[in-house]
């Protein structure tokens, strides 16, 4: 019968062509409408429907099945056949590594598995009685594997109850679906578990091997949501392991500032839970909420000056209140004036933010720096959130670029860089011109070598919160204004900037976007090998070489910065060589420019923009 039916829907196009044929012929004998059916069965479309369908019978007819079902012990016997070969052939020796690779091996066996249809543990029979009401108790079988069962429970003191107090999401209980926070735990592996301590428990989870079997009622009030995951950038560390108030450490995750978490649950108020990314595990940690770790970080008490400070701070600057300022060009062992231009013009661009006198003010000891040191702190300001929501962003060409900063110990070479960087495309890159209220020397230009201007007019500025950076120096101000990088950007050019660390919040400003690239210091070692030509500016000699004080300074800094600034950091180059440094720079701004980069959620162009 099957036979029968099988040769039919073999013959089935066959049958259909025999049809076209008769119709064909009763055109020809002009029979009304047989036209119209001739044409319909000679489609290509129902040739080509017919000829799958006619491929699916075929198949289902011909399922596949093993030819052997232990190829693994075949591939055993002929190895030992080859074995006891005395002198085996060419081919005998190939066959015989072909076999006993790890790969073949591997192949083997999981074709057995598949012929013996060996796809799961067995499991245990399920207990004999269940109750009759099949809602009211679940039996969960769980395979444990080298993961954490990715639970945690907890007992209500007043019935002795254990719950599931959370599933770790991603784990092996969530993979199950069918262990949901509050179900109440009713035995494990045949144990009662009713009002045991969640210890003993979970002594019981641990030492069980293989299969472990829960009885548990369902949570009835159990609402499952899917939860979006929501992107977060941590500004604190943590460590699991010293916080007393977690409720399961070994299912905390430690993270440190700055690095992307993913946080796929925020259903408690005071543990999420969260990966890091880019995503290693598969199951997710418990973290504080953002409430939670506010509430343990307490704003630290005293603001760390990035410079350390040194008892040349102390003094009064020397040449302080003399109106002609110099400073000792060590090379040559000639006096120079400080404002000496130590500026250059490329491809017919000039080089603004370079100058001497601009690079000076920043040396000059903290106390003459106008910036708070309280309220610049940007600690404060990341304490104030533990974690800064972040989401993918990717400039629109038509879109001005991203604010470019540079950050890094003074004499790591960020001014180096900036200025190599403006050499090789002036069109492209550009620093900002300064402002200062010093007056114009011979040759100078407004607008071009620093923004000429009173002291009222400087004064006004800093009051409406125009400079990122300012300070003073010999008795005149200097500083980097908003709207000088406004300037910049406006032209359609990327502006890099270098400021202190503790400025970098007053940037974060959603026009600018700024990506900061940290220019960290090589290994001790290397930053000696590598500089020991190169010439620094100080605040009494331009051109000196470093000296070990310098090296130490600058190592110290370069550390201290980063472990208080790194939650800022979107990249870091090392600048050991300056033309691979400079390399790394031009290609991480251009993926900072073109690419998709995780930027604050408060950035984002909003729905009127
Ligand atoms: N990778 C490097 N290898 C060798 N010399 C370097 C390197 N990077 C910078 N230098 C040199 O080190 C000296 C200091 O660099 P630079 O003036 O750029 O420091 P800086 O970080 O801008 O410091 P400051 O902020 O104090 O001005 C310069 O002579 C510079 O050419």
């Amino acid at each position: 019968m099957i036979t029968t039916k099988q040769s039919m829907e073999d013959d089935i196009s066959d049958v259909l062509s025999s049809v076209v044929e008769d119709v064909g012929d009763a055109v020809n004998r002009n029979i009304s409408g047989a036209q119209i059916l001739q044409e319909l069965l000679s489609a290509p479309w129902l040739h080509t429907l017919l000829k799958i369908y006619e491929c699916l019978s075929q198949f289902q007819r011909a399922t596949p099945s093993p030819f052997l079902p232990y190829a693994s012990g075949l591939s055993f016997e002929i190895l030992t056949v080859l074995h006891r070969a005395h002198r085996p052939s060419a081919e005998a020796r190939e066959l015989c590594s072909l076999l006993s690779s790890p790969h073949v091996q591997a192949l083997l066996s999981t074709h057995d598995s598949v012929a013996q249809s060996d796809y799961l543990p067995v499991l245990p029979p399920l207990p004999d009685e269940l109750p009759e009401d099949e809602e009211a108790v679940r039996i969960v079988c769980l395979v444990k594997n080298n993961q954490p069962l990715g639970a945690t429970i907890k007992k209500n003191e007043e019935t002795g109850d254990i719950y599931i107090a959370r599933v770790i999401h991603g784990g092996l209980a969530d993979r199950s679906g069918l262990l949901h926070p509050g179900d109440l735990l009713v035995e494990v592996n045949g144990n009662s578990v009713v009002g045991m301590e969640p210890e003993k428990v979970i002594h019981i989870l641990t030492s069980s091997k293989g299969t472990i079997l829960f009885k548990v009622i369902p949570n009835s009030a159990q609402v499952s949501i899917g939860q979006k995951p929501v992107y977060m950038r941590a500004m604190v560390d943590y460590c699991p392991l010293q916080d007393s108030s977690i409720p399961c450490p070994d299912a905390g995750m430690t993270f440190s500032r700055g690095d992307l978490l993913e946080v796929v649950d925020q259903s408690d108020g005071q543990w999420w839970q969260a990966r890091k990314l880019p995503c290693g595990a598969s199951f997710a940690g418990l973290i504080p909420s953002a409430s939670m770790l506010k509430s343990k970080h307490q704003p630290s008490q005293i603001h760390t000056c990035i410079r350390p400070f040194t008892p040349a701070d102390n003094e009064e600057d020397p040449t302080h209140s003399e109106d002609k300022r110099i400073l000792t060009d060590l090379e040559s062992n000639k006096e120079i004036n400080f404002d000496e231009a130590d500026c250059d013009v490329t491809d017919g661009f000039y080089l603004a933010g370079f100058r001497r006198s601009f690079r000076l003010w920043r040396k000059t000891c903290y106390k003459k720096r106008r910036q708070s040191c309280t309220s610049c702190s940007p600690t404060t300001n990341a304490l104030c959130s533990p974690y800064e929501e972040v989401a993918l962003y990717q400039r629109l060409p038509q879109e001005i670029h991203r604010l470019i900063i540079l950050i890094g110990a003074s004499g790591v070479g960020v001014n180096e860089l900036r200025k190599r960087l403006i050499k090789l495309n002036p069109s492209t890159f550009q620093g900002p011109v300064p402002h200062t209220t010093r007056p114009m020397n011979e040759g100078e230009q407004t607008g071009r070598d620093y923004h000429f201007v009173t002291k009222e007019l400087f004064e006004y500025m800093v009051c409406n919160h125009r400079f990122v950076e300012y300070g003073e120096n010999r008795g005149h101000l200097y500083g980097t204004s908003m709207d000088a990088i406004d300037e910049v950007l406006k032209q359609g050019r990327m502006c890099i900037i270098d400021v202190e660390p503790p400025s970098i919040h007053l940037v974060r400003l959603r026009n600018l976007k700024p990506y900061v690239i940290f220019i960290k210091a090589p290994s001790p070692e290397r930053l000696r090998q590598t500089r020991r030509n190169a010439r620094i500016i100080t605040n009494y000699a331009v051109n000196r070489a470093f000296t070990e004080e310098d090296f130490s300074e600058l190592e110290e800094t370069s550390l201290l910065i980063e472990a208080k600034y790194k939650q800022y950091f979107d990249s870091t180059v090392v600048n050991e060589d300056l033309q691979d440094a400079c390399m790394q720079l031009c290609s991480l701004i251009q993926q900072a420019q073109n690419e998709p980069q995780w930027i604050p959620v408060s950035w984002l162009p909003t729905q009127d923009q």
